[in-house]
């Protein structure tokens, strides 16, 4: 059984970044979806954009949808104040568990709680299982037609308060319509496009950054 691109990804970053150095953890990822193989991590283009963000929210519980192999994870968690927590969900199982030694090898594992599973039947389980009462920034990457969904959800779930970032990626490319055209045209949120590019190509992409009004 040969292995896959996150094994590969996750070989790079033990060979090529220092343990407990987030920042060279993030290198070792770009240069090699920049030069070795493609993959789906938001980069350092719209990274930096995500930093950004996470800097000005300065969140205390944050949360994102789709971890992948945790570089957008690692770039939250080494921006947050002590004592705070990122909640980061992953669908298959595979993935998660190349993200777990991702952020264990960032050290950012007490920051960190990756849940298995899909986010439809997670997010109601929030309080319960974490004690959230809310979350400052929500950063939405995961499957494209379930952005606008998921939002809809975070919201009857009593989950966002006056206030609340959400920040979702792929907003051009792969696109997700329907969600833009809902936070764009609601009055209960504030939004606005930071144009940038697909991670490691020159095609356009960007962020959606949308402040809920309550
Ligand atoms: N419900 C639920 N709950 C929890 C979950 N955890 C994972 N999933 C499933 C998510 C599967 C991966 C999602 N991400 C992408 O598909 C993605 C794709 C591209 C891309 C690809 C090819 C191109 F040619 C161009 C662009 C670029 C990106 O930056 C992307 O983020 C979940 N679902
Ligand atoms: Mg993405």
């Amino acid at each position: 059984m040969g292995s896959t691109r996150p094994q590969r990804l996750l070989r790079a970053v033990q060979k090529n970044s220092t343990r407990g150095d987030p920042q060279s953890v993030i290198s070792a990822i770009d240069h090699f979806c920049r030069h070795k193989e493609w993959a789906m991590n938001v980069g350092d283009e719209k990274g930096s954009i995500l930093d950004g963000v996470v800097s000005e929210v300065n969140p205390s519980t944050a949360l994102e949808l789709g971890t992948y192999c945790g570089y957008s994870t690692v770039r939250i968690a080494r921006l947050l104040p002590p004592g705070s927590q990122l909640i980061t969900l992953e669908f298959n199982p595979a993935y998660a568990a190349v993200a777990k030694q991702v952020i264990a090898w960032a050290g950012l594992q007490d920051k960190v709680q990756l849940v298995e599973g899909p986010s439809g039947d997670l997010i109601p389980q929030m309080k319960e299982l974490f004690g959230v009462k809310s979350f400052d920034l929500v950063f939405i990457d995961h499957w494209k037609d379930r952005y606008l969904a998921d939002a809809q959800l975070l919201e009857e779930c009593g989950l966002l308060r006056k206030g609340s970032v959400l920040l979702a990626d792929n907003v051009i490319c792969p696109g997700t319509p329907e969600y833009l055209e809902y936070v764009r045209n609601s009055p209960r949120y504030e939004s606005r496009y930071f144009k940038s590019h697909l991670e490691y190509t020159q095609a356009e992409d960007g962020l959606e950054k949308s402040v809920f009004l309550g």
